[in-house]
């Protein structure tokens, strides 16, 4: 696919449309039967802003099981998180990455249709590229189906299992291969990779935005712009609290608040934690339900999600 000239508003409104702080990786509601549910999307944009204080949203990503949805009901989502939010929150990043290009290419043409702030692109991870070079010619063609939306490469090694393309090496070159390209959405623990890269492109202005919710705090310490995660949407509060004391070079609260966060996260990784658990206790903190994941994703227990609720209220998250 050949990029269509861009005009200088496009361009003026990707510089604008930089994303900076917290963005939650949205569950996507389902009722009791599996079917999604569109019909709360409204109210849990305004719990988002309203009790958690997060105004921009990352849906139909790995917490929204989106490679678990057919097209039809990713943009039926996209559409109805881009309505609820107008007025509202910030911005709409719509994830559009799926195994198949052609796909992809109708799910960002969509998203672009919409008017979404942003898409973002996961590899294809069944039949996986090759190299660098295979990986940048599939998100090229993706991004070249949206060629006025910025664009973002969603790095999330461990499930992928690309494990390697360093970011540092797949960025050389990029915005002449994917002019709309605007930064990375980093979900690894390699902080080595993701300090060169904030380091090594600060010139580009590239948004490095980190994905491992348990140690964002190390991850603001090496330059990130701001943060995608599955937590934000029930400890975004805390979390921003913890933003605004590392703004405020108050690292001692930052790393108090870190570590007491981290109590959750270790306690939920060494007992198993999936969208299962993220949708149980999203749930319970919006009182919004959010319905049983798809399968093959499992549901949490109803004795796990008590011991969870149970230590998040003696941590004060909930
Ligand atoms: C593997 C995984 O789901 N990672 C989450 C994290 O937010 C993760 O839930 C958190 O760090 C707790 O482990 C995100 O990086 C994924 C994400 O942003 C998404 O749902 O698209």
């Amino acid at each position: 696919m050949e990029w269509s000239t861009r005009s200088n508003a496009a361009e003026s409104s990707m510089e604008s449309s930089k994303i900076r702080g917290l963005v939650a990786a949205t569950v996507t509601p389902m009722k009791e039967n599996g079917e999604i549910n569109l019909s709360v999307i409204g109210k849990y944009v305004d719990y988002l802003l309203n009790v958690q204080g997060v105004r921009i949203v990352f849906v139909n990503g790995t917490t929204a099981e989106g490679l678990s949805l057919t097209t039809e009901e990713r943009k039926q989502l996209a559409e109805e998180w881009v309505k609820q939010a107008v007025g509202k929150l910030d911005q709409v990043i719509v994830h559009v990455g799926s195994l198949c290009l052609k796909e992809a290419q109708e799910l960002a043409a969509h998203a672009a249709e919409i008017k979404a702030g942003a898409i973002s692109v996961v590899a294809p991870s069944f039949l996986k590229p090759p190299n660098k070079d295979a990986l940048i010619s599939f998100l090229r063609e993706v991004a070249a189906a949206a060629p006025s939306v910025p664009f973002y490469y969603y790095h999330i090694p461990k499930l992928t299992g690309i494990t390697t393309i360093r970011m540092e090496d797949l960025l050389v070159g990029i915005k002449s291969k994917i002019p709309t390209f605007q930064g990375v959405k980093f979900s690894d623990t390699d902080l080595l990779d993701f300090g060169q890269c904030v380091h090594k492109y600060e010139s580009e202005k590239f948004t490095f935005l980190y994905g491992v919710d348990e140690q964002l705090l190390g991850a603001l310490a090496m330059g990130a712009h701001g943060a995608i995660g599955s937590t934000y949407n029930y400890i975004g509060k805390t979390t921003n609290d913890m933003l605004a004391a590392f703004k405020s070079k108050d690292f001692e609260k930052a790393r108090k608040i870190q570590c007491l966060m981290q109590e959750f996260f270790s306690y939920v990784i060494s007992h198993g934690f999936m969208v299962g658990e993220t949708k149980a206790i999203m749930s319970v903190a919006s009182n919004i339900p959010m319905g049983p994941p798809r399968l093959p994703l499992q549901e949490t227990s109803n004795e796990y999600l008590t011991q969870i609720i149970v230590l998040m209220k003696s941590l004060g998250l909930l």
